[in-house]
């Protein structure tokens, strides 16, 4: 695996590829890696025959007073997983290498970031999609893999990538849970044991819930009794909304719908989605 870090390096390998006709599939990350990472670069390898990872804390993502000084950084345990999962090149690019001096361009996706982590998160998915935008211009995929645990996310890159004319096929992947149903996330390692237990409590309010507005309860109630269940667990509460899985607007009659929560334990802010299929 090739390890590159400055932008002519990064397009001259690129290049190649695109000489040998080889299409690219490429995975965006943040690092400190888990097997959440590691089914999207599996699902990467069938895509396509060449894979690009990229690791970069993006300082544009998170708002002021959020972790990014302290956001779990392991490149060397990365570079092994990577390397071992025969991933062909990793991109980690320094921060003045992303964003030169004079940097002065912001990519904002109206209306589908704006609920739920966006409003929870100011400035959060316009430093996502401005990053996204030049990781794509720069690594010039076909395809493009996202966690579906970031589900708004995922649906403010489709956006954009439809918004903008990106030539790129963008594949959401299934949520990976621990064991007991927790979605694994770098962030989970800033969980203490007790509150790892209780952790717990978010993917099964979630299930609950969603079980109870598929076979037709009402779904204020649902999203209150989920609601009273974490903060019992331990939660401060963002938010626990049902909302049209395409727009994360008001649910549509017919169209698919999605649950979604996002909840701080013990300081540490976790989220998580489930699908909501039609009442029975
Ligand atoms: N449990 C998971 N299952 C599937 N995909 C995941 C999972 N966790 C993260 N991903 C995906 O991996 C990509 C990189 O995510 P990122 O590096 O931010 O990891 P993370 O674990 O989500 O970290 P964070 O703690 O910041 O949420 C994203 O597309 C994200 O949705
Ligand atoms: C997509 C991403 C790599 C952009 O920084 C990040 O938001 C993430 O890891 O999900
Ligand atoms: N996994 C999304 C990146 C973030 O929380 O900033």
């Amino acid at each position: 695996m090739q390890t590159i870090r400055q932008l002519p390096d990064l397009r001259d390998a690129v290049s190649g590829f695109r000489a040998a006709g080889e299409r690219v599939a490429f995975v965006p990350t943040m690092g400190a890696l888990h097997a959440g990472h590691m089914a999207l670069v599996a699902e990467a390898k069938l895509a396509a025959p060449r894979v690009i990872v990229s690791i970069f804390v993006n300082p544009k993502q998170f708002a002021p007073g959020e972790d990014l000084a302290r956001y779990p950084r392991k490149e060397q345990a990365d570079s092994r997983m990577l390397a071992a999962a025969g991933v062909d090149l990793l991109w980690m690019p320094p921060v003045e290498v992303m964003y030169p001096e004079g940097h002065a361009t912001n990519i904002a996706v109206t209306g589908v970031s704006e609920p739920l982590d966006g409003a929870a998160r100011p400035g959060h998915f316009d430093g996502v999609a401005t990053v996204v935008a030049k990781l794509f211009n720069q690594v010039k995929p076909d395809i493009a893999l996202f966690g579906e645990k970031d589900f708004q996310q995922l649906a403010v890159i489709r956006r954009m990538v439809a918004d903008l004319d990106f030539d790129i096929d963008v594949r959401g992947v299934p949520t990976q849970r621990d064991d007991d149903g927790l979605a694994l996330s770098s962030r989970n390692v800033y969980l203490a044991p007790e509150d790892r237990a209780s952790a717990v409590a978010l993917p099964r309010a979630l299930g609950v819930a969603a079980r109870a507005i598929e076979k037709g309860d009402d779904a204020q109630a649902a999203l209150a009794t989920a609601r009273a269940s974490l903060e019992a667990a331990g939660f401060d509460v963002d938010y626990v909304e049902l909302v049209d899985a395409a727009s994360l607007g008001t649910p549509v009659a017919g169209q698919p719908r999605r649950l979604l929560a996002a909840a701080r334990i013990a300081g540490t802010r976790l989220i998580d989605n489930v699908s909501v299929a039609e009442p029975e």
